[in-house]
């Protein structure tokens, strides 16, 4: 299985001299091509961090990050961000969206990078996309008109505009109600289905328990690493109850 991502004795830390704090203490991780991983661990035990690590948001201190297969520590500023746009999508807790904008040029504008000339195209695409999340009809409403859960669903669109091949998801459930989660969990499913691979950060075992391996993080380190089947919508009690078997393990 090709790996779409590769942390090699990742270390990452913050602050100088005494101060100095390894917040990550040599992470090995792989993510395989079209999987669909979540990261699971007590708050501060790391798991953004390696997130933004992962994805070069962060650089290193140690170890290093290899993104379908260019090793990150020997790429400059332009390549980084070129493959930080092509090759990964991003889904936060609460979508940083523009006030001024409505819903389908705050789904455009990244993607445009300033280059009017493929517009018509990246319109039919971002339609495209918000017919398939069920936000179509929201298209001229202002980000202040949408509920919690439609912003997430255009959220998702705007990352998927460049057809990336990772989404990374920081807590992207974790500021809706579960019947929202649930559903936006539906949409990544199908995005994971057709071969995107995923990592969510959460503190939710529904949300966890919808992925096929389950990263937990303490102090820095990957303690454990759980393997489900892929979800087929059968046996959700089953999958809950051994992620949360294994937090109540680990403690969280
Ligand atoms: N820019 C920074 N400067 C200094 N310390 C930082 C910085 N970013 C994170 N940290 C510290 O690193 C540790 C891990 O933070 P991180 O955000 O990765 O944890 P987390 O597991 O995602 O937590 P949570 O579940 O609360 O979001 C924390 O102790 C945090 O205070």
């Amino acid at each position: 299985m090709k790996k779409i991502i590769i942390g090699d004795h990742i270390v990452k830390s913050f602050g100088e001299g005494d101060e100095k704090r390894n917040v990550l203490g040599g992470v090995t991780v792989e993510i395989n091509e079209g999987e669909f991983v979540a990261v699971m661990g007590p708050s501060g035990s790391g798991k953004s961090t390696l997130m933004f690590v992962l994805s070069g948001t962060d650089g290193v201190n140690g170890g290093k990050v290899v993104v379908d297969g260019r090793d990150l520590s020997e790429v400059g500023e332009n390549e980084l961000s070129d493959i930080r746009r092509t090759k990964m999508g991003f889904v936060f807790q609460q979508p940083t969206m523009l006030k001024n904008l409505n819903i389908l040029d705050n789904i455009i504008l990244p993607s445009m990078r300033g280059n009017r000339k493929n517009a018509a195209k990246m319109t039919e695409k971002a339609r495209a996309l918000m017919k398939r999340v069920g936000i179509a009809e929201l298209e001229r409403r202002d980000i202040t008109q949408v509920s919690g859960g439609q912003l997430q669903r255009a959220g998702i669109c705007r990352a998927l505009m460049n057809s990336p091949k990772v989404i990374f998801g920081d807590e992207p459930t974790g500021a809706l109600n579960s019947k929202s989660a649930q559903e936006i969990m539906d949409i990544f499913s199908e995005i994971n289905a057709e071969g995107t691979a995923i990592m969510l950060v959460t503190h939710d075992a529904m949300v966890a328990a919808r992925t096929e391996r389950i990263m937990f993080m303490r102090d820095g380190t990957i303690v454990s690493d759980l393997k489900l089947p892929k979800f087929n919508g059968t046996d959700m009690d089953g999958r809950v109850e051994k992620v949360a078997a294994k937090m109540r393990e680990i403690g969280i």
